[in-house]
């Protein structure tokens, strides 16, 4: 039998700065899953994205995006992929459909197709009234859009974002988490860390917990609570039970 092909397999992922940030952390995450990375402040989640997505070398470990060994071959993984910051960069002298000509040009997108699907990706985040102004004018929310737009012009098949939806107003939120949503039942696969919590019960299939950079608990909703042993507990109970035991426990 053909062994099932992760959109994500993480194994031994190490890093250290002063001290470990990510330790020996494996993680395993289906195609066409969305999944939730949560921890608190300071736990690794950022560190382990940024490994993911080529920004950051392990110390150990390996990463394989979609059966590419990422660390060996990072330029196939990156075409597979996307990696949407918490600090999106994007350039303001550009108008949004600028920049995704901009960044579907570096991709060899022919430009009769990608201002189609520019066009569309900008205007199914709300930004069709900003189409033709520069992005320096634009609010924090306003960019982190036009990054994700961005970062979604290639049609990558997994698609990881950090904290995408801080800073957003309650509709850009709802238009963003529709466009992820819409990813996902078209077969991408979607791994976000949040401390939005009702916003990982709400949409994501699994959910990791880290903490001092390991994975401390894994499963949807209904196993993390049979976990727990509590059948009508939040997410946020159990995240701030799990968070204080591994603390005690430190
Ligand atoms: N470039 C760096 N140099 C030194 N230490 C770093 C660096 N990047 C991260 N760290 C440390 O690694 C640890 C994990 O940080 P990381 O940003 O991955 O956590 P996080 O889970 O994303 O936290 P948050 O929820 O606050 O964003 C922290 O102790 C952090 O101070």
């Amino acid at each position: 039998m053909t062994p099932e092909l992760s959109a994500l397999a993480v194994r031994g992922l190490t890093k250290r700065f002063d001290r470990p940030a990510v330790d020996a952390l494996d993680l395993t995450i289906r195609v066409g899953e969305f999944y939730a990375l949560l921890g608190p402040n300071g736990a690794g989640k950022t560190t382990t994205l940024r490994m993911v997505a080529g920004l950051l070398r392990p110390d150990a470990g390996s990463v394989s995006i979609l059966g590419t060994d990422a660390l060996a071959d990072p330029v196939s993984a990156k075409q597979v992929m996307a990696w949407v910051s918490d600090e999106p960069m994007i350039y303001d002298k550009l108008t949004p459909l600028e920049y995704l000509e901009f960044v579907a040009g570096l991709w060899g997108i022919d430009p009769r197709t990608s201002e189609s699907s520019a066009r569309d990706l900008l205007m199914s985040l709300g930004l069709e009234p900003h189409l033709n102004e520069r992005c320096e004018g634009f609010s924090k929310g306003m960019r982190q859009k036009v990054a994700l737009a961005g970062a979604l012009v290639h049609d990558p098949r997994l698609i990881i974002l950090d904290e995408p939806l801080t800073g957003l107003d309650a509709l850009s939120a709802r238009h963003v988490k529709g466009l992820l949503q819409e990813r996902v039942r078209a077969g991408c696969t979607v791994i976000m860390t949040t401390h939005i919590l009702e916003v990982a019960e709400r949409m994501a299939d699994r959910i990791g917990v880290i903490a001092a950079g390991r994975l401390i608990a894994e499963g949807t909703l209904a196993e993390l609570r049979e976990q727990n042993g509590r059948n009508d507990t939040t997410l946020e109970d159990m995240f701030i039970a799990l968070v204080d035991t591994e603390a005690a426990a430190a």
